[in-house]
């Protein structure tokens, strides 16, 4: 972020994405949606985040495209941050660890969203993985949707919202690690009510999705983020991907967007 700007941009083959991209509902549509977004950006964009779902909608042959997806992307310099949202009990999750944050998997990536409601602790084999082999994974604690807050603002016995207990023990796994942890947060930039934890204590990345399509803009992102700007990782998909599939185009709107999430996040240096 510090050389390419403060911007993530998710890789998110919507079948109605690939209908206006004039693509096919089909193997061939995805790959082609998803290796003209990495052609158009990951020379550029700091971060990359395929959402997984839209790859395994195709079966064996939609997670072929994935791999290819991530290889050529992590090859053209972005980092990739891949949007899986797992989670399970333990020795479960050491098999998707091995999946995602192996170097040897066909699936690496540098970074995967994991969901920790099956307990924080449960995550374990995740967090070893990524502090091993240089990797980060993003714990989703106040997500961008409306029904989140059920489960993430309930309170716990000691008064603790939920979503605050998951960060709190993601800030003290990385302690005080420089320039920070691997264990990274979810933190919706749609969110309006206030988040109950000092962001910037946990020492990790947050990556805010949510901007464009979901209603959120750059300006958004000082409200919720308070302090804790320096970290944050805007993250938006359908406001960039629907200016496809004119590769110059592409380029230019994410350029304008990494430009606004620039100045919102008060970076110091000049536009590139
Ligand atoms: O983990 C995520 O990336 C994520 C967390 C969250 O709280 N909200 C959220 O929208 N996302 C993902 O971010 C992307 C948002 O896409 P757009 O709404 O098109 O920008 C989707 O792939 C979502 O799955």
């Amino acid at each position: 972020m510090d050389t390419r700007g403060p911007l993530c941009v998710g890789i998110d083959p919507h079948a109605a994405l690939l209908g206006a991209w004039s693509l096919p509902d089909s193997v061939a549509g995805l790959e082609r949606f998803a290796l003209t977004v990495v052609e158009a950006l990951a020379d550029r964009i700091a971060v990359l985040k395929p959402q997984s779902s839209f790859f395994e909608r195709f079966g064996s042959a939609g997670i072929a495209v994935l791999e290819r997806t991530i290889a050529e992307a992590r090859a053209a310099g972005a980092l990739v941050i891949l949007d899986a949202k797992r989670g399970d009990i333990g020795s479960t999750v050491e098999a998707y660890a091995d999946a995602y944050l192996d170097p040897s998997s066909p699936l690496f990536a540098d970074a995967v969203t994991v969901s920790p409601y099956l307990g924080f602790g449960a995550l374990e084999p995740f967090l070893g993985a990524a502090e091993r082999n240089g990797c980060g994974v993003f714990v989703l604690a106040f997500t961008s949707n409306p029904e989140g807050a059920s489960v993430q603002r309930a309170v716990t016995p000691d008064g603790t919202a939920v979503g605050a207990a998951i960060l709190a023990q993601a800030a003290e796994r990385n302690g005080t690690a420089v320039p920070m942890g691997p264990v990274g947060a979810v933190i919706g930039a749609t969110l309006t009510d206030p988040i109950p934890f000092d962001l910037a204590s946990l020492n990790g990345a947050l990556l805010a999705p949510g901007l464009g399509a979901q209603g959120a803009t750059p300006q958004d992102l000082r409200a919720v983020f308070g302090d804790a700007l320096a970290n944050v990782v805007p993250s938006m998909s359908r406001e960039v991907l629907r200016h496809g599939p004119d590769v110059p185009v592409l380029r230019r709107v994410a350029r304008q967007a990494v430009k606004d999430c620039r100045i919102a996040l008060g970076y110091a240096f000049p536009d590139h």
